[in-house]
C-alpha cells in the first residue's frame, strides 16, 4: 500500500506550556500528524516548506531507508536543504513493524517543534509476542522559550552560552510552565490557554493498553511513569524485548519503547502520567498528563502529587535498566560472532579557538555544504576532508576521570568509509567534560541501520578484556543507545545498506557542537540520485550541467 501525506511546514504562535512562542508546525500542529502504515508499505510525504526565511529537512528516525538513502532527510549528508517555498517528496518503505518518529534534521530546528510519530503495524495475521486491547501513542519532549536562533548563536559565541535546562517538559505537545516564574524571554503566559490543557489518556478499567512512547528531547534524558501502575516493556526501537516490568522507564532522546499497562487500579479516580529529568541536575518541573479512568471526568485532577521520579544522579539504576533490555527469546537475531573492524570513539568536550565543542578522538565534526551522498556518488572533489578520521585514541594513557590535560581539538568533515557488508564494532567511550567531576549522558543514534547492543561497562574499555564480555546470545537491536557517565557502550552492525549515514549524539546542541560523524558504505551500489536532493554547494553544477 502507498500511504500518502502532505506536510505544510510553517511558523505559528503556540503555547504548548501556556507560554506563547513561535513554533515550527506541520499542518498547524506540533507535534505533527502521526504517520500510520503497515509493514512493507511505501510512505510518501510531500513536504512543503512554508517557512519564509528558513530551510528545512525531515529525518524519518528508525526507518532504515533500504534502497532510498536520499530519503533519510539529513541535511548536508543525504540531501540539500529544502528551501522556502519548495516542496520535496520523501518516499520510502517502512520495512519493519514498530514505533518510530520523525523530526527536523537541519541546524537546531527540531527543538522548534518539528516532530511527530510513526507507527508501523505488523502484517495482517502476524502475531506479536504480547497482547493488548488498545494502542496509544505518547511523544515526550523538552521545551525552551528562547528561539533556536538564540540558542544556536549562544553555542557558537565566545563566551559560550549554553541552552541551559528546559523551561518545560511536554507530553504529546502539552506542558505547564509556572507563569509566576521569571521568564527567560518576554512573552505572554496564560494558564487558561487551551493549547496547554494537559494531555489525557482515557482507559477503561480492566482493559490492557499498549503505550508506544517516543522521546524527541533536545537535551534531557527523561524518566516516564504512570502513577500506581507497573509497565511491562515489550518493544524497543522496533524490536521485541524480553519482557521486563518497571515502575518507571528511562528514555533517552531518540529512543522508542512500547509498554503494556493494565488499567487495574482503583477506578474511582484519575492518575498522573509524569516525566522527570534524569542524568542532569534538573531545574524543570515534572511534566504531567492525566491517565483518565473512564467514566471519571478527563479533567478531574488526581488527588495526589505527581511522582517526582527517581534520583536524577542515580546512574547505577539507569545503567542497570540499559543492560536489562534484551531481545525477546523468540525473536533473537544473533549478531555476527566477530567483527572486521573496531572503531573506538573517545567522547570529549573540547575547545577550538576559544569555542566550546564536542569531539570524537579529538576531532569535532563539521557538516560540508555539499551533501556527502551527492559528492561521493558523483565524485565531486574538495567537498570534504578526505583524510580518514582516527580509529581510536590513546586508551593506555588517557585519563577519562579528569578534565582533559589538553582540551584543544581540531574540526573536520572527514568520514569513516566502511567495506561493504563488513561487520563493524563501535565502542563509545565517555570521559570527563571540561568541568571537574562531571561526565554527561549521551544518546547515540545511528541512521540507516539497527545495531546490536553488545554491552555496557563502567570506566575505560579495555579491548583485551572487555570484548570477551560481549553479549553474543540475545543482544537487543536498536538505533539509539545511551552512553552513561564515565562508561562505555559497545555496538556492532553490518555495513550492508548502501549509502551515507549519520551517527551522532541525539542531543540537539551536542550534534550542533560537533558530536557526530558519518559512515559511508557501498555508495557505488546506490541507485540514481534524485535531482531534487541537489542544488546546493558543488551539487549546483550537476543540475545546471544538462541545460
Ligand atoms: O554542551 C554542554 O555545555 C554545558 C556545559 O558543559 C558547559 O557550560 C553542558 O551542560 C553541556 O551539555
Amino acid at each position: 500500500k502507498i500511504r500518502h501525506y502532505r506536510f505544510h511546514v510553517a511558523y505559528q504562535y503556540k503555547s504548548p506550556d501556556c507560554f506563547q512562542k513561535l513554533s515550527v508546525t506541520i499542518n498547524g500542529q506540533s507535534p505533527g500528524p502521526t504517520i500510520i502504515a503497515g509493514q512493507g508499505d511505501t510512505v510518501v510525504v510531500e513536504v512543503n516548506n512554508g517557512l519564509l526565511t528558513e530551510n528545512t529537512a525531515i529525518h524519518w528516525h528508525g526507518i532504515r531507508q533500504i534502497g532510498t538513502p536520499w530519503s533519510d532527510g539529513t541535511e548536508g549528508i543525504t540531501q540539500c536543504p529544502i528551501a522556502p517555498g519548495e516542496t520535496f517528496v520523501y518516499k520510502f518503505v517502512v520495512d519493519r513493524a514498530g514505533t518510530y518518529m520523525y523530526h527536523a534534521h537541519y541546524g537546531m530546528q527540531r527543538s522548534a517543534g518539528l516532530y511527530g510519530m510513526i507507527k508501523v503495524a505488523v502484517p495482517e495475521g502476524a502475531v506479536e509476542p504480547f497482547s493488548y486491547d488498545y494502542d496509544r501513542s505518547i511523544i515526550v519532549n523538552d521545551w525552551w522559550h528562547k528561539s533556536t536562533y538564540d540558542q544556536a548563536a549562544g553555542l557558537s559565541s565566545i563566551p559560550f552560552v549554553f541552552v541551559g535546562e528546559p523551561q518545560s517538559l511536554l507530553i504529546n505537545g502539552r506542558g505547564r510552565f509556572n507563569c509566576s516564574m521569571p521568564s527567560t524571554t518576554g512573552g505572554v503566559c496564560n494558564l487558561t490557554n487551551p493549547d496547554c490543557s494537559p494531555s489525557v489518556f482515557t482507559v477503561v478499567p480492566g482493559k490492557t493498553y499498549r503505550f508506544r512512547i517516543a522521546s524527541v528531547t533536545s537535551l534531557s534524558a527523561l524518566n516516564f511513569g504512570f502513577e500506581g501502575h507497573n509497565m511491562t516493556v515489550v518493544e524497543a526501537d522496533g524490536h521485541y524485548v524480553k519482557p521486563f516490568v518497571v515502575e518507571n522507564l528511562n528514555l533517552y532522546s531518540g529512543e522508542t519503547y512500547s509498554v503494556i499497562v493494565k488499567a487495574d487500579q482503583d477506578p474511582s479516580r484519575n492518575y498522573w502520567a509524569s516525566v522527570n529529568v534524569v542524568a542532569r541536575k534538573p531545574s524543570t518541573a515534572t511534566g504531567t498528563a492525566i491517565l483518565n479512568y473512564y467514566p471519571n471526568h478527563p479533567s478531574k485532577l488526581p488527588p495526589t502529587t505527581p511522582p517526582a521520579g527517581p534520583q536524577w544522579d542515580d546512574t547505577i539504576v539507569r545503567f542497570n535498566q540499559s543492560t536489562a533490555i534484551r531481545a525477546h527469546p523468540d525473536h533473537v537475531e544473533p549478531p555476527p560472532p566477530t567483527s572486521d573492524r573496531t572503531i573506538i570513539l573517545l567522547n570529549t568536550q573540547n575547545r577550538i579557538d576559544g569555542h566550546t565543542r564536542w569531539a570524537l578522538n579529538n576531532v569535532s565534526f563539521t557538516l560540508p555544504h555539499t551533501p556527502y551522498l551527492i559528492a561521493l556518488k558523483h565524485k565531486l572533489k574538495h567537498v570534504f576532508d578526505s583524510k580518514p578520521p582516527p580509529e581510536s585514541y590513546d586508551y593506555r594513557s588517557y585519563d577519562i576521570q579528569s578534565i582533559p590535560s589538553n582540551p584543544n581539538a581540531t574540526s573536520s568533515s572527514s568520514i569513516y568509509r566502511l567495506d561493504f557488508d563488513s561487520t563493524v564494532d563501535v565502542i563509545l567511550q565517555n570521559a570527563n567534560t571540561l568541568n571537574p567531576n562531571n561526565s554527561e549522558t549521551h544518546p547515540w543514534h545511528l541512521h540507516g541501520h539497527d545495531f546490536w547492543v553488545m554491552g555496557y561497562g563502567t570506566g575505560k574499555f579495555d579491548p583485551s578484556v572487555d570484548v570477551a564480555s560481549f553479549n553474543l546470545v540475545d543482544p537487543i537491536q536498536k538505533n539509539t543507545v545511551p552512553l552513561h557517565p564515565y562508561g562505555w557502550t559497545a555496538l556492532r552492525f553490518r555495513a550492508d545498506n548502501p549509502g551515507v549515514w549519520a551517527f551522532h549524539c541525539h542531543i540537539e546542541s551536542h550534534f550542533f557542537m560537533g558530536m557526530g560523524m558519518v559512515f559511508e558504505e557501498g555508495v557505488e551500489k546506490v541507485g540514481r540520485l534524485p535531482r531534487s536532493i541537489m542544488g546546493c554547494g558543488e551539487s549546483k553544477r550537476l543540475i545546471t550541467k544538462n541545460l
